[in-house]
């Protein structure tokens, strides 16, 4: 039986919009993010396609596009299932600080390795630091050793992948079209485990806001053909947006 899995990154965000590390620091939609996942909603809705099944983060910026789009389908009432499985990369000590700044303090590559490379982490969030989820009431199910206080992108999938195959692809297999909610960095987990693509390669790829991603799947779960974005010129333009970040 195939199946279509529809993945949406978050609207920008209020700190997309500041320019700082966001990872798992709860922040809001931006105007800009709201109407983005509102045009989200449109594209759905002109496509012909309808999720019967929503997947989110626990992430507020990622519940939030998730409902806005899903209005506008006029799908709001489809049933939901969160997860912090598709929360965004924890993104460590570097969690609140700017992107501008940090290029300039530590460099071009350095910049890169912690933004994109696919196994080094930046610096762990201490315990006690500002932006840290320690404590954080969403999280009282985790085990303190599954609370993450930095990840790569390596431990994303780590975490992702097992939630995938034992949840979302049950959904799948039952023929449902699945919308996912999602975030930059889970989401390109995820768009490596289906595109296959190497962990050399996945640097390069770069996933824009609010702008649905659509794959049909095949009875393995491998998609049948490439994802398709629903407005391919925005999100490239979108994707070129993001690798850009931290340059002024
Ligand atoms: O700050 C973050 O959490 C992510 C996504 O917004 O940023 P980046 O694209 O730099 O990995």
């Amino acid at each position: 039986m195939t199946s279509t899995l529809i993945l949406l990154r978050h609207g920008n965000s209020d700190w997309n919009q500041k320019n700082l590390f966001t990872g798992w620091v709860d922040v809001r939609l931006s105007e800009q993010g709201i109407a983005e996942a509102k045009r989200a909603g449109e594209l759905l809705a002109e496509s012909g396609l309808k999720p019967q099944v929503l997947y989110t983060s626990l992430l507020t910026r990622a519940i939030q596009t998730a409902n806005l789009a899903l209005e506008v389908a006029d799908r709001l009432w489809i049933p939901v299932k969160r997860d912090w499985r598709l929360n965004e990369r924890h993104y460590g000590a570097l969690q609140g600080l700017d992107k501008a700044e940090t290029l300039e303090k530590y460099g071009p590559e350095q910049f890169q390795i912690w933004r994109r490379s696919f196994d080094t982490p930046p610096p762990a969030l201490a315990d006690d630091a500002e932006w840290s989820q320690v404590g954080d009431e969403r999280y009282a199910d985790l085990a303190d050793s599954e609370l993450p206080r930095t990840e790569s992108l390596k431990l994303v999938i780590d975490r992702l992948l097992p939630y995938w195959e034992s949840d979302i692809t049950k959904d799948l297999g039952e023929g449902k079209t699945v919308l996912v909610t999602a975030h930059g960095n889970s989401l390109r987990a995820l768009v490596k485990h289906l595109d296959g693509v190497s962990d050399a390669e996945i640097a390069e790829l770069n996933i824009p806001t609010g702008i649905p991603l659509v794959y049909e799947l095949d009875d393995d779960f491998r998609p049948t053909g490439p994802g398709r974005y629903l407005d391919p010129e925005a999100a490239a333009a979108g994707a070129a947006a993001v690798a850009n970040q931290g340059k002024k």
